[in-house]
């Protein structure tokens, strides 16, 4: 019995993603703890525990929702083929009903702080499953660009958690993790593109090319390097903060550079991703820290 229940709690695991579910959790805490720098509110262990558990709670079962509509297409990736629901180590249905289950409880613990903190929540399980996963991931190259939103949302919800509302410095902080997501996925999808033409998911690289696959997630490269700059310029982030967690985005930026000369697009797309996740992990730790 236990073996079977850790088993199932391995694949939950999975099903939940836990490392972008970590970072998507980092960029809503360490904003919730800059609101409250911000705002010049005293830290309050049950408020942030609310919000916490709430960012958690509905980042996960929202992840979960979207394996459950995506399992056709995880069953045709080598990247997601092996994921619980295309091995059958999970049902659609115990997920679908887990999600759901976790989303509700997540959205109460919003409420419990405040209507912002729900909404936001709200918001991010809208856009990724009804924007994305439903309506733009299988028919649209530019799904990304409104599914990005909903990244960020737990920054937006964690900057209202600790100051009432959704202010400036939290709509930057979503507005960067927005942004950021298209070059998140795009550096992705031009290394993983055989995966996604096979798949048939419209993926910018798929429709256009690895050139302007690359070409895109430069352009983007740049627009949350000038985002950062501006959430620098606001205050919200220390200098050193900021020098700091620049260095992977610019690494990244290098990367695609040299690519569009070189023409070894997917290697470079590679790791240019693997950079801008450490840019978006440092710059939220370091924007808490500093
Ligand atoms: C529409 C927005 C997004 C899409 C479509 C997306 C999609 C993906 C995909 C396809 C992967 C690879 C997963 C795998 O191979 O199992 C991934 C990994 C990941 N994502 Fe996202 N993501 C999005 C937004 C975000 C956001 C906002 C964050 C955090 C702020 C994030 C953090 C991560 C992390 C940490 C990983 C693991 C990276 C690694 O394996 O090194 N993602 N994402
Ligand atoms: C507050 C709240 C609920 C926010 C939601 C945050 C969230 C889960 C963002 C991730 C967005 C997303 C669509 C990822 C899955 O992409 P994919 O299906 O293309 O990835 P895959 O190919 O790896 O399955």
């Amino acid at each position: 019995m236990v073996s079977f229940t850790m088993g199932k709690l391995k694949d939950f695991m999975e099903v939940f993603k836990v490392k972008q579910t970590l970072l998507l959790l980092i960029t809503g805490i360490c904003s919730y703890l800059e609101g409250l720098r911000i705002a010049g509110k005293p830290f309050d262990a049950l408020s942030f525990l609310a919000v916490s558990l709430s960012m958690f709670l509905t980042i996960s079962g929202t992840t979960g929702v979207n394996m459950v509509l995506d399992a056709d297409i995880d069953s045709l990736m080598f990247r997601t083929k092996n994921r619980p629901i295309p091995m059958n180590r999970l049902t659609k249905r115990e997920t679908l009903v887990t999600s759901m289950l976790l989303i509700v409880t997540g959205l109460v613990c919003g409420l419990l702080v405040n209507v912002y903190v729900a909404t936001s929540g709200l918001l991010g399980f809208l856009i990724d499953i009804g924007v994305y996963t439903w309506l733009l991931k299988r028919k649209s190259p530019w799904s990304v660009v409104f599914g990005g939103f909903a990244g960020g949302m737990p920054a937006l919800g964690g900057w209202a958690g600790a100051t009432g509302s959704f202010g400036l410095g939290g709509v930057m902080l979503m507005l960067l993790v927005a942004v950021w997501s298209s070059l998140h996925i795009w550096t992705l999808a031009t290394y993983y593109v055989d995966d996604y033409r096979k798949a048939n998911v419209p993926m910018l690289p798929v429709v256009y090319g690895e050139k302007r696959g690359v070409q895109g997630s430069f352009l983007v490269a740049l627009i949350v390097l000038f985002i950062s700059s501006a959430i620098y310029y606001l205050g919200l982030i220390s200098i050193w903060g900021y020098v700091i967690s620049v260095i992977p985005l610019l690494l990244a930026i290098v990367f695609l550079a040299m690519s569009l000369r070189r023409g070894n697009y997917r290697d470079a797309s590679f790791r240019a991703f693997k950079m801008v996740n450490m840019f978006m992990g440092l710059f939220f730790l370091l924007l808490a820290l500093s």
